[in-house]
């Protein structure tokens, strides 16, 4: 590789921790190489190289993946990916990019999948699953790198009918990532409910920390059908509850497809019965995690701990857990496209994001991702905003919600041929879970949505222990919103929010006191979430862990709290907002001339301190409570998220 000064990794320990993928789980970082490789431009005009780097703060440590050109000089429409100026001692000045956003590259890359081509060393490959109609390698495409909180960088190959979405993994982890396995069965199945596979790249590098030449292989990126003038299912969905529009056509649609994409998995994977271990292990870890996502949320929602405890004992109680087998484990309306022909595509099957790979392939119960999708419909029901409690909007809400959820399970119940028990403990306690784990995905990212979860868990527990047994029906159950039952709902709602009102001062009283004073304000009312935030599609999901005591061990379809990534990271906004005041690292300082041959590796250290302005030593930023970072493969994940800054628009090119 080329001698540039300074040389890899100094030249990113600058940059690199500003993007939204990096997964920094501490203030200081080590960079080290652990691979990569040189792909020769064929028109001999750039210098094209792909990094692997590890990252290791703490204990942790990731592998992120770097394609860089290097340029003459600036590059027509890519200044979103200039990572800086480096000197080449024959070359002179380098300009060099993150080679995502220089257009010859992403040819160059589509080439090397679709050719089914691999370096000389050997380190990455080039795989078809698929073989796209009509793209002649070579033809010159224009290239769109997509915008917003993603956890990779996804570019948009060409336009019009045939473009294709390239997806460049940034953590990369060793072994077969499921969004690729997946959606590759998928594609290979003639599955049209989720865009087409067509191929990918994998990559070999170095075990961080691990014997001389012991190298892992993992995928790298992914090449897919570009769904041209496809919209993003939430914005969909909470477009038609904020105009009232009736969705149930397109929820009953939306059902059938989770349903066929759960009968395709199962014919691509199989499905077995659990074994008595793993049911326990499901049971205990689905109750742990709710008890976890309690201790976190319980202030906001209220003082419903009976209720709580209620659904844990039931789960308990279960003998004989749905069958088990592959999933989708993250699904919500963000990882879904509708067509512009109306056809729902399923993406992202990443699984449980936090969770090593292993883990993510761990089958589990279809339910939990009717459930997510069933919990996403009362989102974007509530996206609409929190009406006065008894007021005709709070009762179209509800009727809104109701009327999508009841399609949805009908849609989804039509096509596997049996109906969604909501009222089992088993579905419950998912919900309970799901909703909890969103009190406290919203307490950390978007605290002016809070109360949109928040409600609907005081909506099902109030209504578990309401005094009038006729009205307390199944939680999960669309309602009859008609003027009678809907007026007893919303008693049973007030009833809910009276006794938080009622109990929250006398918490602590009664030994119930949350251990984080600053989150125990209770429920705000009124609240309206950013419409605009709203319609830009999907918030970064970067998800906190439960304190040791309470996390519960990896299991069968337990999506348990993972290990420790970056506790205590600051919330991203926040460490942002440091991050230029940040000093250039010491061996950026010393403009080192460092040349490594892979192998050899180079390592950096970048602090990632928060520097005081002008000098004064500020406020220390509230850290989250337990922060983590999310950066899928491997990072952002579950369950419980840290803060966040922005929405998504993940349909935004940014050139
Ligand atoms: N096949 C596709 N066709 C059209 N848009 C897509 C396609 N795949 C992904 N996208 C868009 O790219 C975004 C990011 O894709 P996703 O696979 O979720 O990436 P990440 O793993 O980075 O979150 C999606 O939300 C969607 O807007
Ligand atoms: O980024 P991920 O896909 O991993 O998901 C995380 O972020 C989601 C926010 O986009 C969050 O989903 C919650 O909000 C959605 C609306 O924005 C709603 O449709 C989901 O039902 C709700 O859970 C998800 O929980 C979080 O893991």
């Amino acid at each position: 590789m080329a001698a540039h000064t300074p040389f890899i990794p100094e030249i990113l320990t600058e940059w690199l921790p500003a993007q939204r993928w990096f997964p920094v789980k501490g203030e200081t970082v080590d960079l080290t190489v652990v691979g990569g490789t040189v792909l020769e431009d064929p028109a001999g005009d750039a210098g094209f190289e792909v990094h692997f780097l590890a990252v290791t703060s703490g204990k942790r440590t990731d592998v992120v993946s770097v394609p860089i050109s290097y340029r003459s000089g600036p590059l027509d429409d890519a200044a979103a990916g200039l990572i800086g100026q480096v000197d080449h001692p024959e070359l002179g000045a380098r300009w060099a990019y993150d080679a995502t956003h220089d257009a010859d590259f992403v040819r160059l890359w589509v080439d090397f999948i679709l050719s089914r081509r691999s370096t000389p060393d050997g380190r990455l490959a080039g795989v078809v699953v698929k073989a796209p109609a009509g793209q002649e390698p070579g033809t010159e495409q224009p290239v769109k790198v997509l915008q917003g909180e993603q956890s990779n960088t996804s570019v948009v190959y060409g336009s019009g009918p045939g473009s294709m979405i390239v997806k460049f993994f940034r953590v990369l982890a060793a072994g077969e990532s499921p969004d690729v396995q997946i959606s590759a069965e998928l594609t290979a199945g003639g599955s049209t409910d989720t865009p087409d596979t067509f191929g990918w790249v994998t990559g070999t590098w170095q075990v961080p920390d691990g014997e001389p030449g012991q190298h892992v292989t993992g995928h790298v990126s992914v090449l897919r059908d570009f769904v041209e003038g496809s919209t993003d299912a939430w914005r969909t969905a909470s477009a038609a509850a904020s105009s009232a529009a009736d969705f149930t056509a397109a929820a009953r649609g939306l059902g059938r497809a989770v349903a066929r994409i759960h009968q395709q998995l199962d014919g691509a994977f199989g499905s077995r019965t659990a074994t008595e271990v793993e049911e326990k292990e499901f049971k205990d870890a689905l109750a742990q995690r709710i008890r976890w996502a309690w201790e976190e949320a319980g202030d906001v929602v209220g003082p419903l701990d009976g209720e709580v405890e209620r659904i844990i004992r039931e789960i308990q109680a279960v003998e004989g857990i749905p069958p088990l087998q592959r999933i989708h484990a993250d699904l919500h309306l963000g990882q879904v496209l509708q067509a512009p022909d109306g056809a729902w595509l399923i993406i992202d099957f990443e699984g449980e994001p936090l969770r090593p790979t292993a883990e993510r392939s761990v089958p589990d119960v279809t339910v939990r991702d009717v459930v997510g999708m069933v919990r996403s419909l009362e989102y974007a029901a509530a996206s609409r905003g929190a009406a006065p409690l008894g007021s005709p909007d709070a009762a179209a809400t509800e009727q809104w919600s109701d009327a999508a959820r009841g399609a949805f399970l009908e849609g989804y119940a039509e096509e596997i041929g049996a109906p969604v028990d909501t009222a089992g403990p088993l579905f419950r306690a998912l919900w309970l879970d799901k909703a909890l784990y969103e009190v406290v995905y919203e307490i950390r990212n978007r605290p002016d949505w809070v109360e949109m979860p928040a409600r609907d868990v005081r909506r099902a527990l109030g209504a578990q222990s309401g005094a009038d047994a006729t009205k307390a029906a199944d939680m999960n159950t669309p309602k009859n919103t008609g003027p009678d039952k809907g007026a007893g709902q919303t008693n049973l709602v007030a009833k809910a929010a009276k006794t938080v009102a009622g109990t929250a001062k006398g918490r602590s009283g009664q030994g119930h006191q949350r251990r984080r004073g600053g989150r125990g304000q209770g429920p705000r009312g009124g609240l309206r979430p950013d419409r605009g935030a709203a319609g830009r599609g999907r918030h970064r999901r970067p998800h906190a862990r439960p304190c040791r005591a309470v996390r519960p061990a990896a299991g069968v379809g337990g999506r348990v709290p993972p290990a420790p990534r970056g506790a205590g990271r600051p919330p991203r906004q926040r460490r942002r907002r440091h991050r230029p005041d940040a000093a250039p690292s010491r061996a950026v300082r010393r403009g080192r001339h460092r040349v490594r041959p892979y192998g050899a590796p180079a390592r950096a250290q970048r602090h990632l301190g928060r520097r005081p302005r002008g000098g004064e030593p500020g406020p220390r930023p509230r850290l989250p409570a337990r922060g983590d970072v999310r950066g899928r493969p491997d990072h952002r994940r579950r369950p419980v998220p840290v803060p966040a800054d922005t929405r998504r628009d993940r349909h935004a090119p940014d050139r």
